[in-house]
């Protein structure tokens, strides 16, 4: 008698055909029994999988999910059917499936032990390879210019060499593992054959068929240990995640954080005895400094390299462990949020960040300005003077691309963009830190008169400046040294001190006159 049994399933439009001769009644039950089950399970799965798809989709990635788990069911469907089709024939092997599967755990643990701790250190060797590459993209032009390919290339070497390291040696412990498990799967298969040949022999299709059924089965148990030591491995990664997500916070936001809605009013600043360090432990790198600035001051602050410029910005911003008071607007800045506190102080860094976009949304992300308001923005902060030559080709608009971390503009015009997002938040306090040394004389210039004229009344502005032009018409100049204030005063009447700190940079500076005249100072 010949059957041919075909099945059919969305999943799997044909199953196989098979045919076989002479099947016992077991077989025949076996096959229907799977059939229905495979029909049920076709049209089952995938509501089981959607629902379940959508429950996680609202975590996770719904696709891949609803995917993932589809083939999960699928799969372990298949294994168990194989698994309980070789017990009907040969009970006895069920012992010996057993054993085998202990084996392959045990060895899986094993090699999990070994893999886990390599993986780690495949982790993080990866990211320094990664890092380097980045940079070697980003300064191909640096690199060549300098001659520095050899050196580049000798360090990336030896991440490479530590990294591959790592990772041919997670390589060969995947492999120990898939070797072992893979001739567990053949022995049981082999001994299987050999018993049903040899000892108890009911003509080929018994005898074929849990074969066949055995050798799926044993591939299956493979691909299973596979998957689990994978999942725990690559947990590896969920550890570091979380990690990342235990460091300490910053505090979150409060009701009684919230300032009242016309703070800020005015750019006044109050400084009590405040003292800053970058880490709960570190040194004090501002020694309780104090000062105070009437709304719509401009003040300069100079001082040697390591001063403490820059982390007294830090200090202002709250982004640095400081104490003491600091009164912004009659405000203790550390009893309010900080999202309130950074919104209503601007500040333009070194090295202005951009993001990718256009101009437009650079300046004006939240899209709530009208294009004359921007372009009056970019006209008070200096960006049309680098336009003389007329070019329209390279003249920067508000619809301009900008590349990510503004990589297509000159550090020059990245911070005359910046400024020119100062302006239009209208922040009462503006902090320009070194914000002007790439530009040039003349684009400086018409910074400086922008931003006395075009900021309005009451904003105080803050400049820490190594080039001294830029801050030799201020109202006040604070001179830092070794994190304290030495020295504070209108120029003009430091200037007069003959041991002062700031004539002493002032007289080792080149333009020493231009400077005395810009801070009106007879000598
Ligand atoms: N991230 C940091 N972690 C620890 N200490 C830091 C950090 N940044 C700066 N410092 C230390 O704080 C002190 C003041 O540095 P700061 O950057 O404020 O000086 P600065 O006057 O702005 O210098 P520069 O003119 O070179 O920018 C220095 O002693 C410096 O070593």
């Amino acid at each position: 008698m010949q059957i041919t049994l075909q099945t059919r399933s969305p999943s799997r439009t044909t199953l196989g055909s098979i045919s076989f001769a002479a099947p016992s009644l077991c077989q025949s039950i076996f096959w229907r029994t799977s059939y229905t089950f495979e029909v049920l399970y076709a049209h089952l799965a995938p509501c089981i999988t959607t629902l379940s798809g959508q429950y996680w989709g609202q975590r996770c990635v719904d696709g891949p999910i609803s995917v993932g788990l589809f083939y999960f069911g699928e799969f372990t469907f298949t294994m168990l059917a194989r698994f309980f089709s070789v017990m009907m024939f040969t009970p006895i092997f069920m012992i010996t499936g057993v054993f085998v599967a202990v084996l392959g755990t045990i060895c899986s643990h094993l090699s999990i032990k070994a893999q886990l701790s390599v993986k780690r250190e495949m982790s993080t060797a990866k990211a320094p390879v990664l890092g380097r590459l980045g940079a070697a993209v980003s300064g191909l032009v640096s690199l060549r210019a300098y001659g520095a390919q050899e050196a580049f290339t000798k360090e990336s070497m030896k991440r490479i060499d530590r990294y591959t390291r790592a990772a041919s040696t997670f390589y060969n412990l995947t492999r120990w593992v898939c070797v072992r498990v893979d001739a567990m799967g053949g022995l049981f298969a082999a001994g299987l054959a050999a018993y049903l040949v040899y000892f108890k022999s009911h003509g080929a299709s018994n005898t074929g068929f849990p074969l066949n059924m055995a050798v799926g089965f044993s591939g299956m148990i493979l691909w299973w240990i596979q998957r689990l030591n994978e999942l725990e491995v690559h947990g590896n990664s969920l550890e570091r995640i979380e990690k990342y997500t235990n460091i300490e916070q910053e505090p979150n936001l409060t009701e009684g954080g919230i300032p009242p809605a016309y703070w800020p009013s005015s750019g006044k600043l109050e400084v009590e005895n405040l003292s800053a360090r970058y880490s709960p432990d570190g040194p004090k790198v501002l020694q309780g400094i104090s000062f105070s600035i009437r709304a719509g001051e401009s003040i300069g602050i100079v001082g040697r390299t390591g001063s403490g410029k820059s982390s007294l910005t830090l200090a202002l911003l709250r982004c640095i462990f400081a104490e003491g008071r600091a009164l912004y607007d009659g405000i203790d800045t550390s009893k309010i949020n900080l999202d309130s506190l950074r919104s209503n102080i601007t500040i333009i860094p070194q090295i202005p960040e951009l993001l990718s976009g256009t101009l437009r949304q650079n300046l004006d992300p939240f899209d709530q300005y009208d294009d004359a308001t921007l372009n009056s923005a970019l006209r008070s902060s200096g960006l049309f003077s680098l336009h003389k030559g007329g070019d329209d080709e390279g003249r920067v608009t508000l619809d301009s691309p900008i590349s990510t971390g503004g990589s297509n503009l000159s550090v020059g015009q990245r911070q005359v963009l910046a400024l020119a997002r100062a302006i239009v938040r209208g922040s009462k306090l503006l902090i320009l830190d070194e914000a002007t040394f790439a530009i040039d004389n003349d684009t400086d210039a018409i910074i400086q008169s922008s931003l006395r004229h075009e900021l309005g009344p009451g904003v105080t502005v803050i400049t820490v400046a190594h080039r001294l032009h830029t801050i030799m018409d201020a109202d006040k100049i604070m001179v830092l040294d070794a994190g304290k204030i030495v020295e504070s005063d209108k120029p003009g009447e430091l200037l007069r001190d003959p041991k002062g700190k700031l004539r002493a940079l002032v007289g080792e500076s080149g333009d020493r006159e231009h400077l005395f005249e810009l801070a009106n100072f007879q000598q």
